[in-house]
């Protein structure tokens, strides 16, 4: 197998996003070499990113339909990328666009795939292992071909500086983009929710939750407050989307965001099995439940007995 690791990488707020460092950093150990392609342009500071990652080569597909997301399209530049690189290993954060992407690629050169990797435990074989069921469950994976492709599970290892810098070589290339790659293209991106809750809950340092214990959808001011005093987002339990108080790209859990914050506050949430899949990797949890048995307040490492309502208010005013 090529000792070539091949990540794709997505911008955020032009830097490399954290789910994408995390994936450099997950690839280095596999690779001789690290190579990276942007899903979007590449600037000094994206260079720079890549650079501290130990990346060596750094591809860009500069052809001008791909200013608007296709996942078909990204897949003809990765293809593209793959084949300059003869890497052995494809590897993209598990992200919506990343998770797409690399299925449309392992479908089109019919390739072997594991989603949601959280360790390569072999590279020869290539054996893997993942999880499903949002965490619940664990599976060995092995892939008897090469070059494979795999997703990265949220936060299964943290971003960190590579020993010694890559050269990150920029290498701007035309992957050639045909009609068929724009059969489905977004045409128009629209967040929802505005204010700060459109903050990115999976790269929040810290979180403030709340599940069903706010009351109602007039609960979360205290909440919003604390998050923005705190310079972090909110996130928000199922119970609490399903009841329409807060929208989807809030909730934390299985079918939601995992984060993986310094600090997560979760006010009012019990703590079911499915919530903890996608917060149990915080490095701190403070929980605020007036049951002292709630699962959520026997895992956390701080549990304060008591009304969110009362105790986020007494919080907020001694931060000042
Ligand atoms: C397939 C599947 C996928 C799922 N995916 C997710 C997911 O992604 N994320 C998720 O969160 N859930 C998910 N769920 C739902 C999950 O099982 C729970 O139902 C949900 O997490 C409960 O939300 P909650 O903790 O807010 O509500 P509850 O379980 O009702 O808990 C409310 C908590 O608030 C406390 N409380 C009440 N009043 C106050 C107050 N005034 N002050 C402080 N505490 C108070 C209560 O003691 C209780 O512990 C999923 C379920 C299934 C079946």
């Amino acid at each position: 197998m090529s000792n070539v690791v091949l990540v794709l990488i997505e911008p955020d707020e032009g830097r490399v996003h954290l789910v994408s460092r995390e994936a450099l950093t997950f690839a280095r150990p596999l690779a001789g070499q690290v190579q990276a392609l942007m899903l979007g342009r590449v600037d000094e500071a994206v260079l720079a990113d890549c650079r501290e990652q130990g990346v060596a080569v750094v591809h860009e597909a500069t052809d001008a339909e791909l200013e608007s997301y296709a996942a078909a399209a990204w897949a003809t530049a990765l293809e593209r990328s793959l084949e300059a690189s003869g890497a052995g290993i494809v590897l993209a954060g598990g992200t919506e666009r990343g998770t797409e992407v690399l299925a449309h690629l392992a479908a089109r050169r019919d390739l072997p795939m594991a989603a949601n990797v959280l360790s390569v435990t072999s590279t020869d074989p290539l054996e893997v292992e993942r999880q499903v069921a949002g965490g619940a469950v664990r599976e060995q994976m092995r892939l008897d071909a090469s070059p494979a492709v795999l997703t990265m599970a949220g936060h299964a290892v943290e971003a960190s500086a590579a020993a010694a810098p890559g050269a990150a070589e920029h290498r701007p290339f035309t992957a050639g983009v045909s009609a068929a790659d724009l059969r489905a293209q977004v045409k128009q991106v629209q967040a929802r929710g505005g204010g700060d809750s459109s903050a990115d809950l999976s790269a929040a340092r810290v979180v403030v939750g709340a599940g069903r214990g706010a009351g109602s959808a007039d609960g979360f001011s205290d909440v919003d407050a604390l998050a923005q005093r705190l310079g972090g987002a909110v996130g928000v339990s199922r119970a609490v989307t399903s009841l329409g108080w807060r929208p989807h790209h809030e909730q934390v859990g299985q079918t939601g965001s995992r984060i993986a914050p310094d600090v997560y506050i979760a006010c009012g949430i019990s703590g079911a099995i499915q919530h903890w899949a996608g917060c149990s990797s915080s490095k701190t949890i403070i929980a605020i439940n007036t049951d002292a048995e709630a699962p959520m307040m026997t895992k956390a490492d701080y549990a304060v007995v008591g009304d969110m309502h009362e105790v986020l208010p007494a919080l907020l005013e001694a931060l000042g």
